[in-house]
């Protein structure tokens, strides 16, 4: 049914290509080159055909997405919103989705063993090993953003009032994590660059055990955080947890899916990241990882069984409740599994292109940029105060001038009336779009007569 639903939408963009082509190669009225454009026009229309029978094919993702309502949105405009960027869905995902929409749809095969990671078709089973070793981990699961893996293994680890190390620049789902499982957060301080060092760590489970008597429970440390996008030092860190035998779960939420993040090496026990935010995947989606050590635990099965019925449910994973991340959300997640995995390659290249446009954004006088520099991630957290923020102060738009010039110019994603501090993302921009916002910034200050400076450097 599905396979049907997908072929009608696929013929029947493929008609809509075919018309399209036509009404450009036939000429309106008499024309001698007539014959030629319309052999011109068939050839087009086979090349269609053909890519649609091999399945490369052109019945563009947009035109789908154009019929439901949905536009497209990073082919008409540039979206520097910070927390979008990494989860915007390749054009596989997107067909994945209208194909595996249905409830149930990943369960069609379930077989025995009855677990959403043991499906074999589609390919899920492969899936979870390909992402175990993707983070170079040894068990992976699926889960509903990053946010339940956090929660597995608190859930597994920490008991009542169980400390927790977490850093000061913690995500607040971390926070929430903890106190389900009714621990206690100690938070890192953060060293005058906004990193969390190993020497801080390590001075913070002194201080924890001073004062509670106990090792902390766990420690769960952002390897990139939220609030500056810097890239702190989780190997260093790694070391320190583990020579106090404390277990490490790395929140790989602004890592997983755009860097390459290898679990061993930074010591980790856990790898959490996040599909929608960093792996081109549909919300909610995310991936928990373990080691062959911690997995027993955080993927143990049950043992209840019923006391009237005596049921048993042996395969189910506690902490997955069963199964997780069910239908078109996973098949999504399988669908741009291929390009996240080649793209965390090129990630050099997407700090270039971070590192060339903040440069350009500095090169207006008055701006700052309040994470570590130069950038080594795609999210930044710059300061306009002293630039664009003056100009809002006698603007009649006040604090919004700045979003509508920037509109104005098809660049989209700052919060809108918010932008003295402030957050954005280049991930997954081109050059070319990169050079124009750089110029549009730059276009936008000559306009309201700030200055350009000349080696400008940070805060
Ligand atoms: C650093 C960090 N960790 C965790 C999360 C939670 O991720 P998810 O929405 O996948 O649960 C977020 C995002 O909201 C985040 O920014």
């Amino acid at each position: 049914m599905k396979e049907q639903v997908q072929k009608t939408f696929e013929a029947l963009f493929a008609l809509e290509d075919i018309r399209e082509v036509l009404r450009e190669a036939l000429p309106t009225g008499p024309d001698p080159g007539e014959e030629q454009a319309i052999r011109a026009g068939v050839a087009r229309v086979r090349a269609i055909l053909d890519d649609l029978e091999a399945g490369t094919g052109s019945p563009s993702v947009t035109k789908i997405a154009g019929s439901l309502g949905i536009r497209n949105r990073e082919e008409e405009i540039i979206n520097i919103q910070p927390i979008q960027a990494a989860g915007r869905l390749t054009p596989e995902a997107r067909k994945a989705l209208i194909a595996y929409g249905d409830g149930y749809s990943t369960c069609d095969a379930c077989r025995k063993p009855f677990r959403l990671d043991k499906i074999t078709k589609p390919p899920i089973a492969a899936f979870h090993e390909d992402l175990a070793r993707f983070l170079n981990m040894d068990v992976a699961r699926v889960v509903s953003g990053a946010r339940r893996g956090f929660q597995a293994v608190t859930s597994t680890l920490v008991g009542k009032g169980d400390p927790v190390i977490v850093s000061a620049l913690a995500h607040y789902t971390e926070f929430l994590a903890v106190e389900g499982a009714g621990g206690a957060v100690k938070e890192v301080p953060v060293s005058k660059q906004n990193l969390v060092t190993p020497d801080a760590v390590a001075e913070k489970i002194e201080a924890v055990l001073r004062e509670t008597g106990k090792t902390p429970a766990l420690a769960m440390i952002d390897h990139v955080d939220y609030l500056f996008g810097n890239v702190h030092d989780v190997a260093g860190i790694g070391k320190v947890v583990h020579q106090y035998d404390i277990p490490f779960l790395v929140n790989g939420a602004y890592t997983v899916g755009v860097m390459p993040v290898d679990g061993k090496a930074l010591g980790a026990d856990f790898v959490v990241g996040s599909g929608h935010k960093s792996m081109a995947s549909p919300a909610p989606s995310g991936v928990i990882a373990a080691t062959a050590e911690w997995a027993p635990r955080v993927f143990r099965t049950t043992a209840m069984t019923g006391d009237l019925t005596h049921r048993k449910f042996g395969i189910k994973e506690v902490e997955m409740l069963g199964c997780t991340l069910m239908g078109a959300n996973l098949i999504a997640m399988i669908a741009s599994f291929p390009t996240v995995r080649e793209r965390t390659l090129r990630w050099d290249e997407e700090v270039k292109k971070s590192n060339y446009f903040i440069d350009g954004l500095l090169a207006i006088e008055g701006t700052k940029v309040l994470s570590e520099y130069p950038r080594k991630h795609t999210l930044t957290k710059v300061d306009t105060t002293g630039s664009f923020d003056r100009v809002a102060s006698t603007h009649k738009r006040r604090g919004f001038f700045l979003s509508d010039e920037l509109s104005r110019r098809g660049i989209v994603g700052e919060f809108a009336g918010a932008t003295r501090t402030w957050k954005l993302n280049t991930f997954g921009l081109s050059w070319k779009k990169i050079r124009y916002l750089t110029e549009a910034f730059q276009e936008i200050a000559a306009k309201y007569d700030l200055p350009l400076a000349t080696g400008t450097g940070p805060a």
